[in-house]
């Protein structure tokens, strides 16, 4: 997917040098007597792809419309390029972009029209290393509307309206991009063509991107730390691949012999299928080895506060009973 037009290519990382884009500390939010974020702590570097993953209720939207300056948090501190979001103005507004989990309705606008629309609200705050706005064809080549570009907003699919929704988050050329479940109803190729575009604003323009998501699979391609919410805080943080190794389940190691199929759960896979080799030899065929994934300790994480969760519970109940 190409991204870039005109001077565009060699916008470099405008905020290497300078703090985090996101500080979050002791961030807390209360809904009537619902405690839903309990003390969360987060931080994204400049150019970082953080994804926010959890279950559903577990807070992430409510946590990114914080860090957007759209909901005024319970207690905390947090700062979004330098700035509190609940005293930001329209400048600091100008270098966020934003692709909310609804969509706001503009149905009858036509889709060139309303991307050029929100293109025209950046150009005063255009900077030497921030070209603003993006142009608007090259942004509709690039998220794949090029040819719906006459169509009405209400005509488009629900995959179209979402690329739609990612082109007006990004035509301000955003030094922070927020997604809350930005590739819902996308079909596969839209899906590429995205993590694609994602790849390319946080390598090529710098860009800190703060998504949530609940595919793992796109976690796993898109981000360079994972945060995972649940009851109300961040109980783990890391690479895909650093938290499918804390949660050391081994490996699966599946082969066939003799027209018989095996699967066998392996705490050390190499050793396991060293053995097999050295026993079977050339008889074993099929041979795979499957290590933890991101699914696995992503279940086992949720899972073990849910039951933390659950243990509380009881023991509440009975503190009640006594
Ligand atoms: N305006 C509100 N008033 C009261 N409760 C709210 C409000 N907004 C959200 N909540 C509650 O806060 C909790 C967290 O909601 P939130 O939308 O942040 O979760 P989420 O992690 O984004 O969920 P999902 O994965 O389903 O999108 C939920 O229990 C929700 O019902």
């Amino acid at each position: 997917m190409a991204l870039t037009d005109d001077g565009a290519a060699s916008v470099a990382a405008p905020l290497a040098n300078a703090g985090p884009a996101v500080e979050a500390r002791g961030l807390r939010m209360r809904y009537g007597d619902d405690d839903v974020l309990k003390g969360v702590d987060l931080t994204a570097a400049p150019g970082e792809v953080i994804v926010l993953l959890g279950p559903n209720g577990a807070g992430k939207t409510t946590t990114i419309e914080i860090l957007e300056g759209f909901r005024m948090r319970s207690a905390g501190e947090v700062a979004v390029l330098g700035t509190d979001p609940a005293v930001g103005g329209e400048a600091w507004r100008a270098r966020l972009g934003i692709v909310l989990q609804s969509w706001r309705d503009h149905g009858n606008w036509r889709v060139r029209e309303m991307l050029a629309h929100f293109a025209a609200h950046y150009t005063p705050y255009a900077t030497a290393e921030r070209p603003r706005p993006r142009d608007v064809d090259a942004l509709l080549e690039a998220v794949g509307l090029a040819d719906r570009a006459r169509a009405k907003v209400s005509s488009l699919s629900g995959g179209q309206r979402r690329r739609l929704d990612v082109a007006v988050g990004i035509v301000g050329r955003p030094e922070l991009l927020f997604l809350d479940e930005p590739t819902a109803g996308f079909d596969p190729l839209a899906r590429r063509d995205f993590h694609d575009l994602v790849h390319r604003l946080a390598d090529e323009e710098g860009t800190t991107v703060l998504l949530t998501t609940h595919d793992l699979d796109e976690a796993e391609k898109l981000a360079d730390r994972i945060l995972i919410l649940a009851d109300g805080r961040i109980v783990a943080e890391g690479s895909a691949d650093e938290l499918a190794r804390r949660v050391g389940t081994g490996s699966e190691v599946r082969w066939t012999r003799d027209g018989q199929r095996f699967v066998h759960a392996a705490p050390d896979g190499t050793a396991f299928v060293r053995e097999l080799l050295e026993q079977h030899g050339d008889a074993v065929t099929g041979l795979e080895v499957r290590r933890a994934s991101l699914e696995d300790a992503y279940m086992e994480m949720v899972a073990r506060h849910e039951s933390g969760r659950t243990a509380e519970a009881a023991a509440a109940l009975e503190g009640i009973g006594r």
